[in-house]
């Protein structure tokens, strides 16, 4: 049976209230099964991952394959307070599906919905992808070999939801959609002591606010104004009580280009910055960096192309996009496999990643009805 548009919300919604952290996506893998199971069952062939136990993927048989298409949804949420008051909040305490995963789930949901009633031309790979936000799910499923056999996959595709775009509108670009991300860790090792004696101690707040300030000039004074380069640190804790000088500081951040050259020179200066940190402060601080899998997401030029012409001569509402400082591990498997990640449109009032991100629903069957659209094209259409 072809799921109703309340059906799917109703999917959404329920998703929603499962979100779960980075490689802990159980509740939500057994809800995908769940689902997947009320579907015809006939073209479908599901695949488990034993090293990636929440990952799922599955497989529809096409009637005369020419290749296999690959369609990509990420599975985990954040740990962000929901502050939204809805009936169908998170019950999981401190965490939300505050990126939208829970509705780029549905919209995979209702095409492998279709595509098990209507069966596609082309094979088709649906990768359910546990930890997109950390620990890089996408690039360990590829490492892992899962897309080889009869699970290897010529092209690949997948979406992310936008906030600022109007619900239901799909945004692309050729090139470079994404930037890069690298993960970065400091510790800053002063020495402990009492609010009183600050000489006879070397506070780690003060070298981390340093470190901070410092850093931040590597945007605003060394790189090319008009190129892009992001550093955020979101976490930042030291401490335990107003007069205890601090002893430690951990700092955890992220730093962001649209070229592989722009992590790596910012990377190198943040390196330059603590070592003359640990000079003038007389500290150790130690970095760590961590890339994973989050490459620039980097579009398909041929792919890319008749995708963007498809939709701009169909009766989705597209938008030509330019590129944006969001991170996905989906560019590591466009790295390795061609193909094109999108925008689908979602009005939210909150911003991703905030605790007010409430994405419109109604873009749900906007999002399904434009990709399937063009996953016929491509399939059936004499010119490809
Ligand atoms: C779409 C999105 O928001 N993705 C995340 C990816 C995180 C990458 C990595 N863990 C990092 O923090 O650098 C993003 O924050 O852009």
């Amino acid at each position: 049976m072809t799921l109703s548009e309340d059906e799917l919300i109703q999917i959404r919604r329920n998703f929603h209230q499962i979100p779960e952290l980075a490689l802990h996506e159980t509740e939500t893998h057994k809800y995908l099964l769940e689902v997947i199971k009320t579907f015809k069952q006939d073209y479908l062939k599901l695949k488990k991952i034993s090293e990636l136990p929440t990952a799922l993927l599955v497989k529809v048989t096409g009637s005369d394959p020419q290749r296999t298409i690959g369609y990509r949804a990420d599975m985990d949420a954040l740990p962000v307070t929901e502050n939204n008051g809805l009936a169908y909040a998170s019950k999981h305490q401190g965490i939300m599906h505050a990126c939208g995963h829970d509705l780029h789930m549905t919209v995979a949901l209702g095409i492998l919905n279709y595509y098990s009633e209507n069966q596609p031309k082309d094979n088709l790979v649906f990768f359910f992808q546990p930890a997109e936000e950390s620990e890089s799910g996408g690039r360990q499923a590829y490492d892992l070999g899962v897309f080889s056999g009869e699970y290897q996959v010529d092209e690949f595709y997948g979406l992310h939801d936008n906030a600022d775009l109007p619900s239901g509108v799909i945004g692309c670009r050729n090139g470079t959609l994404f930037a890069g991300t690298t993960e970065v860790n400091v510790t800053v090792h002063g020495t402990s002591g009492h609010a009183a004696y600050p000489h006879e101690a070397n506070d780690a707040v003060v070298i981390a606010a340093n470190f901070i300030t410092q850093v931040q000039t590597i945007i605003s004074r060394n790189i090319d104004p008009t190129k892009c380069g992001v550093i955020t640190f979101g976490k930042l804790e030291a401490g335990t009580i107003r007069n205890v000088i601090a002893g430690t500081a951990r700092i955890e951040g992220t730093i962001r280009g649209l070229t592989q050259d722009m992590i790596e020179f910012i990377r190198q200066r943040i390196v330059e910055v603590a070592k003359g940190l640990e000079l003038s402060f007389n500290d150790k601080i130690d970095l760590e960096f961590n890339q994973g899998g989050y490459y620039p997401v980097e579009n398909n030029p041929e792919l890319t192309t008749r995708f963007i012409n498809y939709m701009k001569q169909s009766d989705a509402k597209y938008q030509d996009m330019a590129p944006a400082m969001t991170g996905e591990d989906f560019g590591y498997l466009l790295n390795k496999i061609p193909g094109t990640m999108f925008w689908l449109g979602v009005d939210s009032p909150g911003s991703l990643h905030s605790a007010d991100f409430l994405p419109n629903e109604k873009a749900i069957e906007d999002g399904i009805a434009a990709f399937t659209g063009f996953l016929n094209y491509r399939m059936n259409s004499e010119e490809n």
